[in-house]
């Protein structure tokens, strides 16, 4: 998280207890929004209407998965421009298609006029399996998982804005993870089914941002080393750049997890996932490269600062 957006949710997260998790939970459900602005998180002469519905979707499904829960429900607002109609049908056929792709049913939304941009907000609602995976969880000692390769979706950002069009399977991978990407649900399911993790985040800012959220709430820290990271198979870029979109890259929807359980215990039932690193007590978020460990600098997506990041 970044200054602005940090101050923010830190004044509130004093005052109301059930604010500072991907979802907020009541009873055996879980609850969560996220919203998607026009020039923000997507652009129109980029991403199809039909493109912004999925990531809608994915987006709110993505923050049930991180609290180990099965998304059920959907709700889903839209702010139009007066010059907009056309973007109705397509954006309504991604929502509807990605969520019948998780079995989420459609029950509500608003829909107005906007003067200036189109603005989206979806809610949606999950049951929770065993119980719920707070980010708060983690124990000193504990592994840290990814269940995926972060860095493809900013990778296919500048793939796009660059007007870089390569054949190539892993290029085409980029460019599709930035404009359509799928939530990790039934990761979250098979997480949340078998107690598998002590703590949970889902990737939309960026791993070194998550991980600094895992730690903060857990009152610990950690160490990510630098040779156990999976990075993007993308040709262009030098190895130190595919390490920041691999630590930096936001909108990646990919669970980071802890766990006591050892790699083979996890990947029994994530073949995919993979240690990245460790919980410490020192409360400072480190990477180890090469020899030496440095703090993790920011190069995430900021809302409220125009700083040179990998946007
Ligand atoms: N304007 C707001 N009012 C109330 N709670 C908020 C607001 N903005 C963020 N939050 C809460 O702060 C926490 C952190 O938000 P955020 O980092 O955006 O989570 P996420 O990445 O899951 O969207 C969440 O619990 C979220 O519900
Ligand atoms: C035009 C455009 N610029 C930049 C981005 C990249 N981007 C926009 S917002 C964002 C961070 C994630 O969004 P946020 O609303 O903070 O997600 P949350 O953590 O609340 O789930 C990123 C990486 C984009 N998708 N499109
Ligand atoms: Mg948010």
């Amino acid at each position: 998280m970044n200054n602005l957006e940090k101050e923010i949710i830190s004044l509130l997260e004093k005052k109301h207890k059930f604010i500072g998790d991907d979802c907020a939970v009541f009873d055996d459900f879980v609850i969560t929004t996220d919203s998607l602005v026009e020039h923000v998180h997507f652009d129109l002469n980029i991403s199809t209407p039909y493109q912004v519905g999925v990531k809608t979707v994915c987006a709110n499904l993505s923050d049930i998965a991180a609290m180990g829960a099965k998304p059920e429900y959907f709700l889903t607002s839209l702010s139009l421009p007066p010059a907009c109609p056309f973007f109705i049908e397509g954006f309504l056929q991604g929502i509807e298609e990605t969520l019948s792709r998780f079995n989420v049913e459609l029950i509500g939304g608003d829909t107005t006029g906007s003067k200036t941009f189109v603005f989206i907000n979806a809610v949606a609602i999950g049951k929770v399996i065993n119980k719920p995976v707070f980010r708060s969880g983690a124990k000193v000692g504990d592994k840290i998982y990814l269940a995926g390769v972060p860095g493809y979706s900013a990778i296919g950002y500048y793939l796009i804005k660059n007007n870089i069009e390569i054949k190539d399977p892993n290029y085409a991978y980029a460019v599709k993870k930035h404009l359509e990407p799928l939530p990790q649900v039934e990761e979250g399911i098979i997480i949340g089914k078998n107690n598998l993790a002590t703590a949970m985040i889902d990737i939309s800012d960026g791993l070194s941002k998550e991980i600094g959220e895992i730690c903060r709430l857990s009152g610990t820290g950690c160490i990510l080393y630098s040779q156990l990271f999976k990075l993007p198979e993308i040709d262009l870029f030098e190895e130190k750049d595919l390490l920041n979109y691999f630590l930096h890259s936001g909108e990646e929807y990919i669970l980071l997890f802890t766990s006591p359980l050892e790699e083979d215990e996890i990947t029994e039932f994530l073949p995919e996932a993979y240690v990245i690193g460790e919980i410490t007590d020192e409360r400072e978020v480190l990477l180890e490269v090469g020899y030496s460990l440095v703090k993790l600098k920011d190069l995430t997506y900021n809302h409220f600062d125009n700083r040179k990041g990998l946007y």
